[in-house]
């Protein structure tokens, strides 16, 4: 089943401080992802993989073209769901972890990963000890789980980040470099956690620079062409 699809997506950005040049970045970008399946967008630096990866959780409005998700057994029109309908699209159904955590200040690190469970309506202790399961499988000291992560190492933030991406085990997931800054032992634990969530049948559509991590995940590659040179 097809959960996440694109038809004749096309973004652009306008240089208003430039005199007001266009640079159009994608072009008619016709993407389907099913169910237990992970995409890996390739292609050049700077064809556009970053800025696909934000059309697709609504960071960036779609110029032209449009973008269908499968949320509570439903078809959404992503460009024209409401402020209100994003965030419950986000809560329960389309899941993003970026390369970096961004720092809550003074949240215990146990608490940030919880967080999109108890949203989706976990109880908190349920989802206290699903954090604490995640962030030891990632190998994160015990000590560390209480403390906010503000003062963590770039692979420990990364880490908590990973943690709280996947303890929602949302249906659609949208991972940017998930093993940027990781050594190979916790490298090894994401692509495990990747293949879990394929097994319990969420969509990914990932980045992954690393190629050995990228052929050993993705089931298919997406290409996104860049634009001046595909003209
Ligand atoms: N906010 C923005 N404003 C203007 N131009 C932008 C913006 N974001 C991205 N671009 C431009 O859009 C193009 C695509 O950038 P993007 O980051 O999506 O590429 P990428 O394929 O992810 O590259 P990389 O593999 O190097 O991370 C680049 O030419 C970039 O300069």
């Amino acid at each position: 089943m097809i959960v996440l699809r694109t038809n004749g997506l096309g973004k652009s950005f306008t240089l208003h401080l430039q005199g007001s040049v266009t640079i159009p970045v994608l072009e008619n970008v016709e993407l389907s992802v099913r169910a237990g399946e992970c995409i890996a967008l390739t292609g050049p630096s700077g064809a556009g993989k970053s800025t696909l990866m934000r059309c697709l959780y609504g960071n960036y409005g779609a110029e032209a073209g449009s973008i269908h998700l499968r949320h509570r057994d439903a078809e959404i029109e992503m460009t024209a769901a409401d402020p209100r309908m994003m965030r419950e699209i986000r809560r329960d159904t389309l899941g993003y972890v970026s390369q970096f955590l961004r720092v809550i200040p003074r949240v215990a690190t146990r608490d940030i990963v919880a967080e999109p469970l108890i949203a989706r309506g976990t109880p908190r202790d349920a989802a206290l000890a699903r954090a604490t399961e995640l962030l030891r499988r990632l190998n994160l000291p015990d000590a560390l789980h209480d403390l906010p992560p503000a003062t963590f190492s770039g692979g420990e933030q990364q880490r908590v980040n990973l943690a709280r991406g996947f303890a929602a085990g949302h249906p659609i997931m949208l991972l940017d470099e998930p093993t940027a800054s990781l050594d190979a032992a916790n490298a090894e634990v994401v692509i495990q956690l990747i293949q879990e969530a394929k097994a319990a049948g969420s969509a990914l559509v990932g980045i992954f620079h690393d190629l050995p991590v990228r052929d050993r995940v993705a089931d298919r590659l997406f290409t996104v062409e860049p634009i001046r040179k595909a003209a």
